[in-house]
């Protein structure tokens, strides 16, 4: 699932001794108030640098190097027993490798595992005597931490009360809900103009401040219960023997809240593979859970077990954190654009530098609405985080306010709706072009009609809005069911043109798939893009039966623009329905329709052959100048159909991997390029020689 993660290479002891002072100075920032310079990934890259530097030159150690001991700012409340940091480990293999070497130690199996997230908050010890919250201590350097019991009554899960008058120490995860870190923003944006960076932060920075005219509620999820060391109640006898699914279940029923109430709910499994499988059942619920994960939390369930394994330095033997992938990064906001959707609403997207996020390269994200660029607070230039996860459409968390250098721009708001220049209402959150559907209409029936597209002759601008002011259609798929009678009612259409313009829409019925599909206008999709799509998946009916991984088997779609193009289909789908009834060709001819998810298209050439008979598979060509003899009649975009259905890639630029370019008169500095290169040129009269099978079908 995840790979054994990168490090940042250390050259020489200078270097060691700045990338040391670098990890101490965020370490401080990230468990102060949160605002660390530096991404988790980018802080455990520098970490696992260090520790390689120290494990070649063990006499160069400094000091204040973070590994081998627990991070954080040091308190002046002891701790009854150390409250460590956890282990990692990045893979089944790992994962295998570290149950195995904890059996060796034990000298027996391990028969329970306990499976629990790794909440994404900071450790905190709730300190109960005789049933009654009296202090809070953060974790500090594991041996002491801070008193942050001014906390106390602020924190959603944390009862001031226990259902049992016990004397007792709680240790869990103090963190912000998706819902608490949108009010918190919310709030300090209110009172000084900025926001917090991620719910981590914002809860690191909201359990420590103490002067704050605003409150924000926090939330506690419980992962652990301790006696006082010299305690020899029944209980405390209880909680040390019991297994520590059993301590979960009695904290909560002291009413406190635990995952146990979750998706990601803690299970005992009772193999290695069982562990793995949780392991991957929490992984997947990550992206829709309300709070953060960064992980999974393996401990041996059994009190036994615990004890005999005991603890190191900085982390106790029998536990180990499994590490998901980072989904939030810090990266740079470089503009914003807007465009105005399907129904009118006009919607900001960030446009990022590219940033590397869970697997896949995030360039654009969301920003919801204009309010909420400003709730927050967000500039041009501003250092952003983004989070995504999983299929899951990327977006901007906020700006990273303690990264401004001052030449940060401020973010600019249309005046008029960017696709038809017409007003703009602007009286809710999201704002919409006061032409509604009817905006994107006139724009996106245009392109639909268009000769790349179903190429509906004779269907000028002017006769779309006339038709449009008529009410007679609302999006291109009502041009099917306009009857002659409706169309003589309209001024200054006769009859010639009326059955000029019936015989038109009549053979657009007929377009192959591809340009059917690039008239629905999907983001992303263009010309040759469609073409792809439609030879991939062969009929309309597998192309909305795939979800975003099938989508991703099409060459150039990723996990970016995959789950965009899913998402916008659902959105068309009334569309398509209505061109279904009106008989529009829903196939790619000679394409077979992908089976189901057995994936892979078969491409059958005409006359049955298999499918790499077909003469350009693997080639990559440029069609450039104009078109003659056979081929004089076809466009561009025929053209590169023609070379697509004869197993090539069209493309329009020539490059060292173009496999071929068709050069017809006039064909000036692409010509030039390939001759440069030495790339094979032919005339359009041998292209259409090599193309030969697949021409007589064509007009
Ligand atoms: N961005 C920065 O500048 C910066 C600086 C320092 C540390 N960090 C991040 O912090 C991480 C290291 O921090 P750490 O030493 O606090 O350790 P950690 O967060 O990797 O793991 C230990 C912590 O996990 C928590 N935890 C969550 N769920 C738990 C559960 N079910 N059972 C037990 N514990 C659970 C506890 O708070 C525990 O202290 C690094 O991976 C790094 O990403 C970032
Ligand atoms: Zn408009």
């Amino acid at each position: 699932m995840t790979e054994a993660p990168p490090i940042d290479a250390i050259a020489d002891e200078t270097a060691y001794a700045e990338a040391v002072q670098l990890a101490a100075d965020a370490a401080a920032a990230y468990y102060g108030d949160g605002t660390s310079s530096l991404d988790d990934d980018a802080y455990d890259r520098l970490v696992r640098g260090i520790a390689a530097y120290e494990k070649a030159h063990p006499d160069h150690v400094l000091e204040a190097s973070p590994t081998g001991k627990v991070a954080g700012v040091v308190g002046d409340v002891p701790h009854t027993v150390p409250m460590l940091s956890l282990d990692n480990v990045f893979g089944p293999e790992e994962l295998a490798g570290w149950t195995a070497s904890l059996e060796r130690r034990l000298g027996r199996p391990v028969t329970a595992w306990s499976v629990e997230p790794k909440l994404d908050g900071l450790a905190i010890a709730a300190r109960y005597r005789d049933g009654r919250l009296v202090q809070l201590v953060t974790r500090g350097d594991g041996s002491a931490g801070e008193d942050v019991s001014h906390a106390i009554g602020t924190i959603v899960g944390l009862p001031g009360r226990l259902a049992d008058p016990v004397t007792v120490e709680l240790r869990g995860e103090v963190m912000m809900t998706a819902r608490q870190f949108e009010e918190a923003c919310a709030k300090r944006q209110a009172h000084d103009g900025t926001t917090f960076a991620n719910p981590r932060s914002a809860a690191a920075g909201t359990l420590r401040a103490q002067d704050r005219p605003y409150v924000c509620e926090l939330t506690f999820f419980g992962y652990g219960a301790l006696p006082l060391p010299d305690d020899t109640s029944d209980l405390a006898t209880r909680l040390r023997e019991w297994p520590h699914s059993r301590v979960m279940d009695w904290v909560a029923g002291q009413g406190v809240q635990t995952t146990a109430g979750t998706a990601v709910a803690g299970i005992v499994a009772t193999s290695v593979e069982q562990v793995q499988q949780r392991v991957e059942e929490i992984a997947a619920a990550r992206p829709e859970l309300p709070f953060g994960i960064d992980g999974i939390v393996i401990k041996a369930d059994d009190a036994a077990d615990q004890a005999q394994a005991g603890f190191g330095s900085r982390a106790p033997r029998w536990a180990i954190a499994y590490k998901l992938p980072a989904v939030q990064k810090i990266t740079k906001l470089l503009g914003v654009e807007w465009n105005t959707g399907r129904t009118g609403v006009i919607a900001p997207r960030a446009v990022l530098e590219p940033v590397e996020l869970d697997g896949s390269v995030v360039t654009y994200a969301t920003l919801h609405n204009p309010s909420d660029i400003k709730r927050r607070g967000l500039m041009l230039g501003d250092s952003v985080v983004v989070y995504k996860a999983g299929d899951v459409i990327p977006r901007v968390e906020s700006p990273v306010v303690h990264l401004r250098t001052g030449d940060e721009q401020p973010i600019v708001f249309p005046e008029v709706c960017p696709t038809c220049g017409g007003e703009i209402d602007a009286s809710q959150e999201r704002w919409r072009c006061v032409r509604g559907r009817t905006c994107r209409a006139i724009a996106s029936i245009r392109y639909a009609v268009g000769r790349d597209q179903l190429d509906v002759e004779g269907l000028a601008d002017n006769r779309i809005q006339q038709m449009l002011d008529a009410g007679l259609i609302a999006d291109f798929g009502d041009l099917f069911f306009l009857t002659r009678e409706q169309l003589l009612g309209l001024e200054r259409m006769g009859e010639v043109s009326t059955g000029n313009l019936l015989t038109a829409i009549d053979r657009a019925r007929t377009r192959p798939l591809s340009r059917v599909f690039c008239a629905l206008g999907v983001r992303g999709t263009g010309r040759s893009m469609s073409r792809r799509i439609a030879r991939h998946f062969g009929s309309m009916e597998a192309i909305r039966a795939a979800d975003a991984e099938e989508f991703q088997k099409v060459d150039g779609i990723g996990p970016e623009k995959a789950p965009v193009i899913v998402a916008e289909l659902a959105e068309l789908s009334d569309l398509v329905d209505k061109l279904v009834r009106a008989g529009v060709n829903m196939v790619e001819p000679g394409v077979a329709a992908v089976a189901g998810d057995e994936g892979g298209t078969t491409t059958a050439a005409p006359g049955g052959d298999e499918p790499g008979a077909l003469p350009l598979t693997g080639m990559t060509v440029v069609v450039t100048g104009a078109m003659s003899g056979q081929l004089a009649a076809l466009s561009r975009n025929q053209m590169n159909e023609l070379v697509e259905q004869a197993g090539g890639r069209a493309s329009s630029s020539v490059s060292a991997k173009t496999s071929l370019v068709v050069a017809g008169e006039n064909a000036g500095s692409k010509r030039a390029k390939a001759e440069s290169l030495g790339v094979r040129i032919v005339s359009p009269e041998e292209f259409a020689e090599m193309v030969a099978q697949l021409l007589p079908g064509r007009r």
